[in-house]
């Protein structure tokens, strides 16, 4: 279930314009999908430039991506703290006056269990956009990473929080989707989010969910890219 649209010069300035946020001596998390691909590219040309980083790849997507542009790596594990995390998001909260202002949903990629445990290890975390991700509410479908053994029972808890669970399809591949983990993705339709939090405590309490797609209070910023600048959200 990867997010349609948004451009590509929007997706690179966002990018881009976070790498620019790691510092000598960080420790990186990398998050995954096309803008986080565009930070990654901006901290290799870093590194040829002298830069001295680490940087924990997400998924197989961002460790190979990583690799091929020369971005030391390091694992969660073997590192005291991660100093920055990059990451994209398929929906962003963008409305002060709501509590959950800077929520996001990920997920699209099927990386958020992983990356959730880097964003969250993180000292600060900036999320990159285009503008086509901001939404005053979480209403896209919310990933859930699964347990094979559990879809069903999952499935089933998730109906009677009247949401729809879709088991994610592969393409080019028949069957579903299989994650980096080994585990299945549930896509759960909702309709629009009120309280993403109260959500997220309700779903990190069905057995067999590995991890949901919900990130609420992670986020300490959003550079929005806006194809010539970068708008930047605080939170
Ligand atoms: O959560 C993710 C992967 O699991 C991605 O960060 C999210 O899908 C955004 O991707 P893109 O930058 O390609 O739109």
């Amino acid at each position: 279930m990867k997010t349609e649209g948004g451009s590509t010069d929007a997706k690179r300035d966002a990018g881009e314009r976070a790498a620019e946020e790691a510092e000598d001596g960080f420790v990186v998390g990398l998050g995954t999908g096309s803008t986080t691909a565009h930070a990654i590219r901006a901290l290799g040309r870093a590194v040829d430039d002298g830069l001295e980083i680490r940087g924990i790849p997400t998924s197989f997507q961002s460790r190979e991506l990583a690799l091929e542009v020369g971005v030391p790596l390091t694992e969660l594990d073997a590192v005291d703290g991660v100093d920055l995390a990059i990451d994209g998001a398929d929906q962003v909260v963008d409305d002060p006056d709501v509590t959950a202002h800077g929520a996001l949903i990920k997920g699209g990629g099927g990386a958020h269990a992983r990356e959730k445990l880097v964003d969250a290890a993180a000292d600060r975390f900036i999320v990159v956009a285009d503008p086509s991700k901001l939404s005053d509410r979480l209403e896209r479908p919310v990933p859930l990473e699964v347990r094979p053994d559990a879809h069903t029972v999952v499935a089933e808890r998730i109906r009677e929080l009247d949401g729809e669970p879709t088991l994610r399809d592969a393409e080019r591949k028949d069957g579903p989707v299989v994650t980096d983990n080994g585990n299945l993705i549930l896509d759960c339709a909702f309709g629009p989010i009120d309280d993403p939090d109260a959500l997220a405590t309700r779903l990190s309490g069905i057995p067999g969910v590995v991890e949901h797609g919900l990130f609420v209070g992670l986020a300490d910023a959003t550079y929005v890219g806006t194809e010539g600048s970068v708008e930047v959200r605080r939170y």
